[in-house]
């Protein structure tokens, strides 16, 4: 369980994220949706204590820090590592050995490679493999499907349900809807800094309908394409 109560971050005078109280609970899938800039990877980053904020954030083991896996929308390597060794890194710091790297390697990673030569999609595959292979409880999963290929899409829909079966806290962020209403319980609207809807599955398709009416509006009728 995650437990987040008035949480308030600035970047100087710019109010990112203001006073949001939500509690993650484990076993469960959580969707965080908003448009860019609403605030979803600051948020991310406060709970993964990457950033000083106001308020509280708080979990049943602390720190958080230590048994969570944070996908990061573009994660960073080290130019003179490999797959291989980024793996063994983040496992070593968990103090766990990885004998069977490669039967583990389910995204068919050139793992003998630089880790900074590998494709955008390949080095997201990279960096999920790591957290999946630290044996985390919570998985902070940051636009997981953008960028990878639809087979890895169908993996990584899998890996979250499995997540789920084994009573992981799951949190995903995505600009695609279908995505998460495939793998989410709850999907809750990030707007300005503020959640202004929280809905359960039965009610994601009024949601999608709402969220379509909000955005669209008269913008295509504007364009006036001819
Ligand atoms: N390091 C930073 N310094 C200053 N401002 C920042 C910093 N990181 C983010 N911001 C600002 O915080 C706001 C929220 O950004 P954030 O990246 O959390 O949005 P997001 O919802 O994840 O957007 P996207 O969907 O585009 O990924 C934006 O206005 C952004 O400019």
């Amino acid at each position: 369980m995650i437990a987040i109560q008035n949480l308030s971050k600035k970047y100087g005078t710019n109010e990112v994220l203001k006073n949001i109280n939500i509690q993650f609970d484990k076993g469960k899938v959580y969707g965080i949706v908003g448009e860019n800039g609403a605030g979803k990877t600051t948020l991310f980053r406060c709970i993964a204590d990457l950033e000083e904020y106001e308020g509280k954030i708080s979990s049943n083991s602390t720190p958080i820090k230590h048994q969570l896996g944070l996908l990061l929308t573009e994660p960073f390597f080290f130019q003179k590592i490999t797959g291989k060794e980024y793996i063994q890194l983040l496992c070593n710091a968990r103090k766990i050995k990885i004998a069977d790297i490669q039967e583990r390697n389910i995204f068919d990673l050139p793992l003998e490679q630089y880790a900074s030569t590998y494709s955008t999609g390949m080095k997201k595959k990279l960096a999920l493999t790591a957290i999946l292979l630290q044996n985390n409880d919570y998985f902070i999963l940051d636009e997981p499907f953008n960028g990878v290929d639809i087979q890895s899409n169908i993996i990584i829909t899998e890996i979250i349900h499995k997540l789920k079966s084994l009573d992981k806290t799951i949190i995903i962020s995505s600009h695609i809807f279908s995505t998460l209403s495939d793998t989410c319980d709850e999907i809750h609207l990030l707007n300005k800094g503020s959640f202004i809807k929280s809905v359960q599955k039965t009610d994601f398709p009024v949601l999608e309908m709402e969220m379509k009416q909000m955005t669209i509006g008269s913008k295509i009728e504007n364009l006036r394409l001819i």
